[in-house]
């Protein structure tokens, strides 16, 4: 697990009792936590539990039913459920980072490693070319991508660094929270391990908070201090995740842990 973070620092954000309907259908319902700084959380569960449902309204890429989703600005606590849409957009572009499974998604393709990396600079406002490429050498070293790649399109890198160049593109800006929608999916097991230590480093560095979703138990045990079960759109257990998958309560989490374990 990465090491444990100073939970005394009042959260960044908070999840209220928040419910997502599509129609008469449940995305996810009555969810609430809260992210401190350093905090690595992760969000469990079986394929149609909620995950990503939960994940988008915190990214403000679904609007709640209901709930509220805070984040701690300079103004204080704002609710993204309160805020208009510009607001909403700023409070995201400004607190958050995403980071999606597949990169293609993420980055653009057509466009440089350093272009993808600057692009989101040049939109928070930087304009001085040498900032943004120096910025840009900075980051592909921090996340273990070769700075001599610069100039090379994403579409010629691994998928392991496709990740690695997706997360640099954002944290760039400094968000506080990443967001990950199963990043390792899809990634050979050694591949795997790369991308989770250089985010444990980052962690670890610029006490980066995260919520990762993902369907790998062993992924959330390596990366996250604290981990919510859902089924059915709930949270069913919460807890430290070493305590939830060493000794778990419920007998879906049960089943969920077992299953990985079987042969
Ligand atoms: N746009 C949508 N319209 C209708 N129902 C949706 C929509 N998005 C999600 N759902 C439903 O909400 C429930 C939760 O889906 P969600 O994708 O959040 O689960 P998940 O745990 O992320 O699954 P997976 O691991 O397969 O991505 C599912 O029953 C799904 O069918």
């Amino acid at each position: 697990m990465t090491p444990a973070p100073d939970l005394s620092p009042p959260p960044l954000m908070k999840v209220a009792h928040l419910c997502k309907f599509f129609g008469r259908h449940m995305g996810c319902h009555d969810i609430s936590f809260e992210v401190c700084p350093g905090e690595v959380i992760g969000v469990v569960g079986e394929s149609g539990s909620g995950k990503s449902t939960l994940l988008n309204c915190i990214a403000g890429r679904i609007r709640p039913s209901n709930g509220s989703v805070w984040f701690r600005t300079p103004d204080g606590m704002e609710d993204l459920c309160r805020c208009d849409e510009a607001r909403m957009r700023r409070i995201i572009r400004t607190r958050t980072g995403y980071v999606t499974q597949q990169a293609a998604q993420g980055l653009k393709m057509h466009i440089s490693a350093g272009g993808n990396i600057g692009e989101k600079l040049m939109a928070a406002g930087t304009r001085h070319y040498g900032k943004i490429r120096e910025a840009a050498l900075m980051w592909l070293d921090k996340v273990e991508i070769d700075p001599g790649r610069i100039d090379d399109l994403p579409s010629t890198f691994s998928g392991g660094m496709q990740q690695r160049l997706q997360i640099a593109a954002n944290l760039v800006t400094a968000p506080e929270i990443l967001l990950m929608d199963e990043p390792t999916s899809g990634l050979d097991v050694s591949v795997q391990a790369r991308l989770i230590d250089v985010l444990r480093k980052l962690v670890f560095s610029l006490n980066l908070s995260m919520i990762l979703v993902t369907h790998d138990l062993a992924v959330a045990r390596l990366l996250c201090h604290r981990l919510y079960v859902m089924k059915q759109g709930e949270i069913v257990e919460s807890g430290l995740s070493d305590q939830i998958l060493d000794d778990p309560r419920k007998p879906y989490t049960q089943l969920l842990v077992s299953s990985v374990l079987k042969p």
